[in-house]
Formats: structure tokens, sequence, C-alpha cells
């Protein structure tokens, strides 16, 4: 649904986004993560059609930004990181005087605005002056503004920035809600751990530079260049320890406490099978058997390395 061609953007010899090469598929949300100044926000700016590229491709469902940003717009609904609301004007003539600018015709707003607002959990807000709503409310409702034409993609540039916990769980079902309706969404956000409960599919970026993509509960072993099996015995760690050392896919198997053993795993589904296959066959007591979920922290730490702020 979203691909890039070796884009690029430079700003004078400043070099943002450097040879990205993305790929996005129709109804999944990916998160778009990266430290501060990484050029998240500019690849979104070039998506929507408000930056023109200095070199390379992007592609909105076939549809070339450059060549066809007419038809880009139609399918896209754009939230930029920072965006004011109107200080005079309720929510509801809000999403009107949008509703007005997409041209959508007077007798279907009123219900079209009554559904956005009950989508976004605003409805108690529709008469209230978008001045006085909270951060998370602004948020909610420039999200309800960026689908009133209805649009197959939604491209969030850190929509839930400056949330608090509570906010961020409201914002998460509501994407939630939205994935559940076929649409397709590319969040970004400088939290790996605050996007992966959002996400699907996670791409790292940095420097302008992609340097991981993958479903999200593969991004930490991409990142790390191998998974991590935790096998959780009944007695006798060590011996399994030594049993599976040698086995094939194994890098190292360090025991946690008495009873876990955490291996350092690249091998495929069919070893892990036979791995499990032969602590059992040799009778030691395994009482389970898992992949760990990966430190996002971690991970994040490990490919941004400190840069950014
Ligand atoms: N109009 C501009 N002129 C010059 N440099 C710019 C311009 N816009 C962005 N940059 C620079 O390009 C780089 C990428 O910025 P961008 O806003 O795309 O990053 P980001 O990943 O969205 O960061 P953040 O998380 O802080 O929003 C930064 O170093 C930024 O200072």
């Amino acid at each position: 649904m979203i691909r890039t061609v070796n884009l690029s953007m430079k700003y004078g010899k400043f070099r943002a986004v450097h040879d990205l090469n993305l790929q996005i598929e129709a109804g999944s949300v990916f998160g778009f993560v990266g430290p501060n100044g990484a050029g998240k926000s500019t690849t979104m700016s070039i998506l929507a059609t408000l930056l023109a590229p200095t070199s390379g491709q992007a592609y909105v469902d076939g549809y070339d930004v450059i060549q066809n940003p007419e038809e880009v717009r139609r399918l896209i609904g754009y939230m930029p990181d920072f965006f004011g609301v109107y200080d005079n004007l309720t929510a509801v003539e809000y999403l009107d005087f949008y509703a007005g600018a997409y041209n959508i015709p007077v007798e279907k707003r009123e219900t079209l605005i009554r559904d956005l607002l009950e989508l976004v959990n605003l409805s108690m807000k529709a008469d209230a002056y978008v001045d006085t709503l909270s951060r998370g409310m602004k948020q909610r409702l420039g999200l309800a503004r960026c689908l009133i034409h209805d649009p197959k993609v939604l491209i969030l540039d850190e929509p839930a920035s400056g949330l608090d916990p509570r906010a961020r769980i409201e914002m998460k079902e509501i994407l939630k809600e939205l994935k559940g309706m076929g649409k397709t969404i590319l969040i970004s956000s400088h939290i790996l751990p605050e996007l992966a409960e959002m996400c699907d599919h996670i791409g790292i970026i940095e420097q302008g530079q992609l340097i991981a993509m993958a479903p999200v509960d593969q991004i930490a072993a991409q990142v790390a260049g191998h998974r991590v099996l935790r096998v959780k015995l009944r007695s006798r760690a060590e011996d399994a320890q030594a049993l599976v050392q040698d086995a094939k896919g194994v890098q190292s198997v360090t025991l946690e406490g008495k009873t876990d053993l955490l291996i350092a795993y690249t091998g495929d589904e069919e070893g892990q099978v036979a791995l499990l296959s032969r602590l059992v066959s040799n009778g030691l007591p395994v009482l389970a058997f898992s992949e760990e979920a990966g430190n996002l922290e971690e991970v994040f730490l490990t490919v941004t390395k400190g840069v950014g702020s």
C-alpha cells in the first residue's frame, strides 16, 4: 500500500532521508521509529505530498506522490506532529469546517461528524470549544479530522507524544478499531516499546536510513541477530545446559537462577522442536519452553547508539 524506492531528501547539503526503502502492506499498522531528527517527519511529509523528495520515488496504493498528488491526497489522512486548532470553534464546527474543505455534502455531515466523534470518544465534547480540550482530546479530534473523507491510509506523525498513559491506551484502542476497519496505518514515534504495543510491523530509522524492518515480534531478533528461548525446568538445569549447548543453531546457553536456561538461538522452528525433543527424550523435567519477547528498549538503544537527543 505504501512503498518508497531509494527515497532521499536533502536540506541544502544535509541528508535528512537517505535511500529509504519502505514497504507497508495494506491493512497493516506500521510503526516508524527513530530518535529525534532521524527523518520520520520528513518521510511522512513526502508521503503526504507536502514535500518533494530530492530523489527516489514514493507510492501510495500505486500512485506516485509526485506524479499523482491529487489521487494520493484522496487516499490518505495525514496528521502532522504539530497542528493548531481554531480557538473559536466547537468540536463539531471544527470537523464541519474540514468536511466542507473535502466537499462533503451538507446533508451528510451531521451523521458523519456524530459517527467520527463517537469513534474517537469525543461525543461528550461535541459542543465544547476546541481550545478547552485536553491534549489527548485534541489529538483524538485531529484523528477524527483526518478520517473525514474516509481515507484508506492514515499517516500519523507522533500521535501519542505528550499523552499520559490513559490517553495512550485510548489512542491505541482507536487505532485497533481503525485497523479493524481495514485502514493501513503508518505511525511514528521515538519510543519503540510504546509503538510496539500499537503496531504489527516496525521500521527503525536512524540518520535518514532504515536500519531494521520486521514484524513486531521479530524486530528484536532481527536487530540482535538471534532469538532467545527460555526453558524452565523442575530440576537439573545444569544437565540441560550441557545437553543443548552444542546443538545446531545454539549460540550460547546461560543459566538464570536454578531452573531456567536462556538459549541464544539462530536456528529455525524445526531445530527448535529438535531441541525440545532432545531435552525430553533424555529425561529432563521440562516445565515450559518458550520464546522470549525481545527487550525493545534494549533493541532501540542498541540500534540507535545514542545518536540524536
Ligand atoms: N526545513 C528544514 N530545513 C533544514 N533541515 C531540516 C528541515 N526539516 C528538517 N530538517 C532536519 O532534517 C532532519 C530530520 O528531521 P525530521 O523532522 O524529519 O526528523 P524526525 O525523525 O521526525 O524527528 P522528531 O522525532 O524530532 O520529530 C533533522 O536533522 C532536522 O533538523
